[in-house]
């Protein structure tokens, strides 16, 4: 992230304008003043991102629903507080950071960095308890709800958390905004990008991007061209808007514009299991002014995505309003392209981003929650395909990936096979591309935007 504009946001939480709707997917404190102390603490908390960051962001997103750059969201399905260390930040931004390069270089498209980092900490889960061996406890709802190990203690929902999130995010944005602005990020970095990934077919062809781009590099040097974008760059950030304690706090009012934005990260959206129209997550994203996002899922119907629109995006604002579809697969070719016509005869025109793995998610016979990549490929496919027949944009990829060589998901061309899951299945949530899926994927949605006119034939 580049530094932050020097414009001051109102200090204190905004109060009063939260109406009681249902809430779901929200933590139990087992000690309700204890929460309360927890929300005033937050509410005096500095802002983690500022309203200025987030307009451009908006600006951005308006240019790639238009075809004019591509966004990459990507990231960890949970970020915890044990990841929370300088090598691991950096292996997250590497990743995001090489992904991009192989989009920009293969598709000659800006891209959009937006990470599901600093505050991707609350977890929605289908099921409340989990049992193992006869004992039942709470499911594990992110660290900033309660901890993973499976024991009493640690799943009772703590509030305190809620504070320990904060300085978590904070510490890693910090870490992020002075790496991607002071040097890590520079073009010349390149090859440190992803060092110490195992030399496969990937990251072959990544060399050869990065060989590219060290000759335009040259090249312009020797010309005398130079510019800021080859030395640094910007990475937004973002994460699911669960845990309205959290968030309601960190929403201030802007002091240029007197208006309530989220400060807790540039982008939030709504999940699948809280997309309701007249609940509480989607009137929390009504009444904050950042780009905002809502995942759609396979039951989503015309009228669900015409009422969202009509609540979060009255006004039809470039970049307000960004559609996540994870439809699954094998459905994204019947159920997506409806969802697209009821939005299009609306006269809205929100980013289209796919997310090829919530929809693609099954249990192996070890018992490891796990996605095939192959599934991966085929809902982005799937999602090129629907837009390009439509002559809509497809914006953008939103992915849960890890910056390590990680065994979540099955398949690459350096295949993680089934047996392999247990080897180094690490994410305490849902199972993450590694390094070299991701730079796989990358190279492969490169080829289908050279394939497909991003700008669905608009411009
Ligand atoms: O990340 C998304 C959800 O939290 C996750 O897919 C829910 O998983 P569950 O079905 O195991 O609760
Ligand atoms: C919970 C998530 O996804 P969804 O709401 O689409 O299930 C997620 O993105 O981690
Ligand atoms: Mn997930």
């Amino acid at each position: 992230m580049n530094p932050a504009p020097n414009r001051p946001v109102q200090a204190g939480a905004v109060t009063g304008i939260w109406p009681d709707l249902p809430a779901r997917q929200q933590p139990s404190w087992p000690d309700e003043a204890e929460a309360e102390r927890v929300r005033e603490r937050l509410g005096q908390f500095p802002p983690l991102v500022f309203a200025e960051e987030c307009d451009t962001l908006r600006d951005q997103l308006a240019g790639a629903s238009r075809g004019e750059s591509f966004v990459l969201q990507a990231g960890e399905c949970a970020e915890t507080f044990d990841q929370v260390t300088a090598a691991n930040i950096r292996d997250r931004v590497g990743v995001l950071l090489q992904m991009a390069a192989v989009l920009t270089y293969g598709a000659g498209l800006p891209v959009v960095k937006v990470g599901r980092i600093a505050g991707q900490f609350g977890k929605p889960r289908s099921q409340d308890t989990e049992t193992r061996d006869g004992v039942e406890l709470p499911t594990y709802r992110g660290d900033m709800v309660n901890g993973f190990p499976f024991d009493e203690a640690s799943r009772l929902h703590d509030p305190d958390r809620m504070l320990e999130a904060y300085n978590a995010s904070a510490s890693t944005l910090n870490l992020v905004r002075a790496w991607v602005s002071g040097g890590y990020a520079d073009l010349e970095n390149m090859v440190t990008w992803g060092a110490g990934t195992p030399r496969t077919e990937a990251v072959r062809q990544y060399d050869e991007v990065t060989e590219g781009v060290a000759r335009a590099l040259r090249f312009n040097r020797a010309i005398g061209v130079d510019s800021p974008l080859f030395h640094s760059t910007t990475v937004f950030a973002s994460h699911e808007a669960l845990v309205l304690d959290y968030e309601r706090p960190l929403t201030r009012i802007d002091s240029r514009t007197g208006l309530p934005y989220a400060t807790s990260g540039h982008f939030l959206w709504a999940g699948e299991r809280t997309r309701h129209p007249d609940e509480a997550h989607i009137d929390f994203l009504a009444r904050v002014m950042n780009p905002v996002g809502v995942k759609l899922g396979p039951t989503t119907s015309a009228d669900d995505v015409r009422r969202l629109v009509d609540r979060l995006d009255p006004d039809r604002t470039p970049g307000r309003l960004t559609f996540i579809t994870r439809m699954g697969a094998g459905v994204i070719r019947e159920a997506l392209p409806p969802i697209v016509e009821a939005v299009q005869a609306l006269g809205a025109a929100p980013l289209w981003l796919t997310d090829p793995m919530h929809g693609n998610t099954f249990t192996s016979a070890s018992g490891h929650k796990t996605r095939h990549f192959d599934d991966v490929v085929d809902e982005v496919r799937g999602f090129f395909e629907v837009h390009g027949a439509l002559g809509t944009v497809p914006g953008g990829v939103h992915v849960e990936l890890s910056g390590n060589d990680v065994t979540e998901c099955i398949g690459g061309v350096v295949p993680v096979l089934e047996g392999d899951l247990g080897q180094r299945y690490e994410s305490p949530c849902d199972p993450r591309l590694n390094r070299n899926q991701s730079l796989e994927l990358a190279l492969l949605v490169a080829q289908m935007l050279r394939e497909s006119d991003p700008t669905g034939g608009v411009s």
